[in-house]
């Protein structure tokens, strides 16, 4: 693509019209620039990609767009927004991904992934060529893209979205943090429908308030088109759905809940190993290998999202019973010798949904508690206050200490656990897991939240391999007498 068409799209006047380099490719990291790319500037919040424009040209970045004017030897676009411009750009340069696919946005402070998760198999099951980008990374046909983050920066949206659309996905799903919409990495991305989970405590290191948080998740339906079939879904029990509603005024509307007595277009309501699906009039029973009311709420969402395709829904529902959780939200650990449970649960509401499921039952249920280190200190003693609360004993410990001191962290999630709860603290992961283990041997039922599908350990600046799994199952080999696994 020539220079001055991406000026164009930007209604932007380039400093230097005589030059039109053609663009290969765009680059928001000098390093990893190559000859012809066109380089943007981010202000970030540890440097300014502004800084490192002359490297960007050095390595043969033939434009670059700056919210300032810079003095290089190839053309300057100056905008007053990089970050969001990324988008637009991004998305021309990849001739529009989102325009030859549907995207499918899910929102929310917990469920994302789930429910991205869950849409993605719907669709899967029934033979169509579906896309996902979320926490867990995107996958295509047989393809896997690693993401570093949960919604990755625009220009590597698009780039990936733009990889889908041209090996024939005809959907994707998207899960779009709240930091993503603050951030404009979605800028430019065409929304077909989009899925609000639930709003509770969380990112307040980030965000300013509650407020500020949950106006950043609506702005994603504010980008819903407003076409035919295009369409909202929201939590009917969750009353943050009003905010979200209120950026999206004239878009049609679906609701959904979990329980028979709570009005909505889909409910989705969990009995023991079965949901019961009521939409349109009709109401469909089906098996499930999943656990937990939040989890139909996850499905209700999901459905709601592919019912907005011209999929029927007696044939959304047929494949309800293949569906399973993504790994490390609730999954339980491959051994008949204890039952161990790993999730996810890093938020006040998401420990108390993963808890109050697992508590029912009749093993005494132990729980292994973390927080992250540099991450949302306000949260760890109301996290301590749930854990205690369910479970019959806790360990209490730490993951991905980054920066922070683990006595610190471990004191924060202690501050809110009752006095009658025993608990014992380990500032070691990999010593919490071990004491874990040796209470399962007992018969006593494990969860351990915190990490769920992540098998790296931040601790200073480095990532560490961690694969709590193989770890656990480690010990109770070596509990039993057992050679360790290699
Ligand atoms: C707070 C935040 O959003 N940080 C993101 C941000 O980092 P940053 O602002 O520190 O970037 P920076 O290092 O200052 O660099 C600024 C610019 O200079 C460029 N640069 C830098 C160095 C260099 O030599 N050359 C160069 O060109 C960088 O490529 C960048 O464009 O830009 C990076 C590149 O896109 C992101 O990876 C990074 O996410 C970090 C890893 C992160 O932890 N983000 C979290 C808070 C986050 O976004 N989380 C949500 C999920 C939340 C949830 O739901 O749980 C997510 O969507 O992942
Ligand atoms: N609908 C829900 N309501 C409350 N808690 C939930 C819900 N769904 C999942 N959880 C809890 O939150 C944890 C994380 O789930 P999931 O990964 O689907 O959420 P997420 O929003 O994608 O999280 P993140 O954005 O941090 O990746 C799960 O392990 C579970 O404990």
């Amino acid at each position: 693509m020539r220079t001055k068409r991406l000026s164009a799209i930007l209604e932007n006047e380039m400093d230097d019209i005589e030059r039109d380099p053609w663009v290969t490719g765009i680059e928001t990291d000098s390093r990893k620039v190559s000859p012809g790319n066109l380089f943007i500037c981010i202000r970030g919040y540890t440097v300014d990609g502004h800084e490192f424009a002359e490297d960007a040209v050095s390595k043969g970045a033939v434009a670059v767009i700056s919210e300032y004017p810079l003095d290089l030897e190839v053309p300057n676009l100056v905008v007053a927004d990089t970050k969001r411009t990324a988008g637009v750009v991004a998305s021309a340069f990849y001739d529009h991904p989102s325009h030859r696919m549907r995207i499918y946005g899910v929102t929310g402070t917990n469920g994302k992934t789930t429910t991205a998760t869950l849409t993605y198999d719907l669709f899967r099951l029934s033979g169509r060529p579906v896309g996902i980008v979320s926490t867990i990374g995107a996958r295509y046909k047989d393809q896997t893209l690693k993401t570093p983050n949960t919604t990755p920066e625009a220009v590597v949206l698009h780039r990936i979205l733009a990889e889908m659309a041209d090996a024939g996905v005809t959907d994707c799903v998207v899960e779009v943090s709240s930091h993503a919409m603050m951030e404009g990495r979605v800028e430019g991305v065409r929304f077909h429908a989009a899925a609000f989970t639930n709003l509770t405590h969380d990112h307040l290191d980030y965000h300013r308030s509650m407020d500020e948080y949950a106006r950043a998740k609506a702005r994603l339906f504010e980008q819903v088109e407003t076409t035919d079939g295009d369409a909202i879904i929201l939590n009917a029990e969750d009353p943050a759905s009003k905010t979200m509603a209120a950026f999206a005024p004239t878009r049609r509307r679906i609701m959904y809940s979990t329980h028979a007595d709570v009005p909505a277009d889909i409910q989705v309501i969990w009995h023991d190993q079965t949901v019961v699906v009521k939409m349109n009039a009709l109401t469909i029973e089906a098996p499930v290998r999943f656990m937990g009311a939040f989890n139909a709420a996850n499905l209700a969402a999901a459905i709601g999202l592919v019912s907005t395709s011209e999929l029927m829904l007696r044939a959304i529902i047929a494949n309800v019973p293949g569906l399973t959780l993504p790994k490390g939200r609730l999954e339980r650990l491959d051994t008949e010798d204890a039952e161990i449970y790993l999730d996810y649960a890093h938020t006040p509401d998401g420990l108390e949904k993963c808890l109050s499921t697992l508590q029912q039952g009749e093993r005494e249920l132990v729980v292994v508690l973390s927080a992250a280190g540099d991450r949302d200190p306000t949260k760890r003693a109301e996290m301590g206050r749930i854990a205690s609360r369910y479970s019959d004993d806790l360990i209490v410990t730490v993951h991905d200490v980054r920066t922070e001191d683990p006595r610190h962290i471990i004191d924060g999630l202690l501050e809110g656990v009752d006095s009658n709860t025993h608990y014992v603290t380990f500032e070691e992961r990999r010593d919490a897991l071990r004491h874990a283990a040796q209470q399962a041997l007992v018969g006593k039922r494990i969860v351990v939240v915190g990490k769920g599908h992540d098998h790296v350990e931040r601790v200073g600046q480095e990532s560490i391999p961690f694969n709590e799994s193989d770890i656990l199952l480690d010990e109770l080999k070596k509990l039993k007498g057992q050679e360790p696994a290699v």
